[in-house]
């Protein structure tokens, strides 16, 4: 057997069911097809996501972080925690109504996140001014803060996005 996998669970498909009163959000049909670089491949070695809104209707989510997000040995590259972030964040604010792209992204990375890990996100649309929607979030697994962001996501003309 491939030593990288002999004590993995990379071959099992990954538990991305949510927690109780979290209803499942079907990101493709409300965004379109284009938002694929974190969520687009349910299958892949990468990535995979399952999108969930919660009993408050902040966006969730379940993240597998296989073992193509490597960066440090065994553990995830913080660029695939930011993208994981850059993603989640800003589909928050289009769920809470808001056309946007992401203008800034901070990203503190907290612990190393060890691969074939399935985690959680939870984000918060914390401020709404003018064209500026201030998103916070988190990478988590029960008590443990794996990455904090805090997302500037700046309005757009929806008129102006090819949605497919
Ligand atoms: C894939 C993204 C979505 C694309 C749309 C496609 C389909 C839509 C459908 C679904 C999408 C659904 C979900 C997407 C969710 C997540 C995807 C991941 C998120 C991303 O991956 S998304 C790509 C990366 N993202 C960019 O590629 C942005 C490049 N950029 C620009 O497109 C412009 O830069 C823009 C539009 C941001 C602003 O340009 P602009 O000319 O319209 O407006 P302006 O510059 O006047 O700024 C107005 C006020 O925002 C302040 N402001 C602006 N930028 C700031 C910054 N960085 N920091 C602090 N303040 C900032 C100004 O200071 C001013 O503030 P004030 O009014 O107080 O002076």
């Amino acid at each position: 057997m491939d030593k990288t996998h002999a004590n993995s669970t990379c071959s099992n498909r990954p538990d991305l069911r949510g927690e109780i009163n979290w209803i499942p959000f079907d990101a493709a049909a409300f965004v379109g097809s284009s938002l694929r670089f974190v969520s687009g491949d349910p299958e892949g070695n990468r990535f995979r996501v399952s999108y969930y809104l919660d009993s408050t209707q902040h966006l969730k989510a379940k993240v597998w972080f296989g073992p193509e997000t490597e960066g440090p040995p065994g553990h995830a590259h913080g660029g695939a925690m930011a993208a994981v972030v850059d993603e989640v964040l800003g589909l928050a604010a289009w769920a809470a109504g808001y056309s946007i792209v992401v203008g800034n992204l901070s990203v503190s990375f907290r612990n190393m996140l060890p691969l074939h890990k399935v985690v959680s996100v939870e984000t918060k649309v914390v401020s709404a001014e003018g064209r500026k929607i201030m998103v916070h979030g988190r990478i988590y697994c029960e008590k443990t803060t794996y990455a904090v962001g805090e997302c500037l996501c700046i309005t757009i003309q929806p008129k102006n996005i090819n949605i497919r």
